[in-house]
């Protein structure tokens, strides 16, 4: 099917747990055309708490098969909703590239796993499902992550930017997608990204996160907790590399708790460690971008966005800039990956996740036909 431009969905559910994003995508594996067609459906606060449950887990019980189901008929929601709202059906339908659910991400000892139930998938919707992306990656000893780099490389062909140009997602955790002159790709997780704040914001006002980082900037940043924070030993690491959501979190939490930081300080300093975290990525960088374009929810968090713009001295905006929908990124990306599965194209490369060769990844699930 190489050359063939043909529609897929891509399924994402992020480490921040905010629930499912779906997007439809035209593509060919190298070429992308995005179709504007793009939906979010939320988590609710059980389902979400039962996903915690499973966190950490190297083996599915019970329980988590129970919650790999329900997460999979969420996604089954999300494709019909995407499916009435385009007007498209399941026929139209090429391919469905399905994330899963992170619950534990360790590349240095060869273990990633994405929960969630392809086969079912498949079945419910009548539709071939693509999956387990990172498993190829990490077994070759990979990091598995980040995958998006490939599809940023694919968005950025043709897009009026200036290179060296960096791609930065920040959800639960960030990532950046640096792209050369010659589109050399080099890529890695920064650090945390909402999620510390997010589960502090959660923890002290019920709510799921800090609105257009209002509570941060009603707050101080703790310099010192910063100036520790980045000490840990990831931020000296030779990238490519890459986190688990919960990598860092007891440090940060301690961090916090003996500074004695009020809600404000706390969730400034947060957000703090976050921008720190962006910041020194360039340190790793082989030249410094001359415009980071900000994709993922995080970018809705004008604290942030405002921190960002001023340490790193260079434009700093939306992906949205570019007419990319900055939320639908990560659901698009796995889109263009299960198509890239179809076409038997690598899905991550020495400068994404550290693979010795280009890796191909993912498995095909496909529809069982009735009798
Ligand atoms: N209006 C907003 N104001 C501030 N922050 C926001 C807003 N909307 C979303 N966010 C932040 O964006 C996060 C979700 O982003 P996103 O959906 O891109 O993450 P994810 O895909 O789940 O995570 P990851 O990219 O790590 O897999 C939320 O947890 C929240 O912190
Ligand atoms: C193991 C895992 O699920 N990693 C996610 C997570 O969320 C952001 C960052 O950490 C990134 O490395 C990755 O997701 C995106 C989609 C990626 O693979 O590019």
């Amino acid at each position: 099917m190489q050359g063939n431009q043909v529609k897929a969905i891509g399924l994402m559910s992020g480490t921040s747990l905010d629930g499912v994003d779906a997007a439809i995508l035209e593509t060919d594996g190298e070429n992308v055309r995005r179709t504007g067609h793009f939906v979010t459906v939320p988590y609710d606060p059980a389902l979400r708490q039962r996903i915690r449950g499973c966190f950490g887990n190297l083996v599915a019980d019970d329980a988590e098969n129970d919650v790999a189901d329900d997460i999979t008929d969420v996604h089954v929601d999300a494709v019909n909703l995407l499916l009435a709202q385009s007007g498209y059906q399941a026929r139209d339908i090429e391919v469905i590239g399905f994330h899963g659910q992170t619950v534990f991400h360790d590349p240095a000892r060869q273990i990633t796993r994405q929960i969630g139930n392809p086969a079912r998938l498949a079945q419910a919707l009548s539709v071939p499902v693509v999956a387990d992306f990172r498993l190829e990656d990490v077994a070759r000893g990979g990091e598995g992550a980040p995958l998006a780099p490939v599809y940023h490389g694919a968005l950025l062909r043709g897009a009026q930017v200036e290179f060296p140009v960096a791609i930065l997602n920040i959800g639960g955790v960030s990532n950046v997608t640096w792209v050369g002159d010659d589109r050399e790709l080099l890529a890695f997780d920064c650090g945390p990204g909402n999620a510390r704040l997010d589960d502090w914001v959660l923890r002290h006002t019920g709510r799921d996160f800090d609105h257009n980082g209002a509570l941060a900037a009603s707050g101080q940043s703790d310099a010192m907790v910063e100036v520790e924070f980045l000490k840990n030993p990831y931020f000296d690491r030779v990238p490519p590399k890459s986190l688990d959501r919960e990598d860092m979190a007891r440090s940060i939490d301690d961090l916090i708790m003996d500074a004695g930081l009020n809600v404000a300080n706390g969730a400034a300093t947060l957000a703090g460690c976050t921008v720190a975290s962006i910041v020194a990525a360039v340190n790793h960088l082989p030249i410094a971008p001359k415009q980071w374009f900000v994709c993922g929810g995080g970018r809705h968090n004008g604290h942030v966005m405002a921190q960002l713009q001023a340490r790193l001295n260079v434009p700093v905006t939306s992906v949205d800039m570019l007419s990319w929908d900055g939320d639908a990124v990560e659901a698009e990306c796995f889109a263009f990956l299960a198509v890239r599965h179809l076409c038997q194209l690598p899905l991550s490369f020495p400068g994404t996740t550290g693979v010795k060769a280009p890796c191909f990844g993912g498995r095909l699930y496909h529809t069982k036909k009735a009798a």
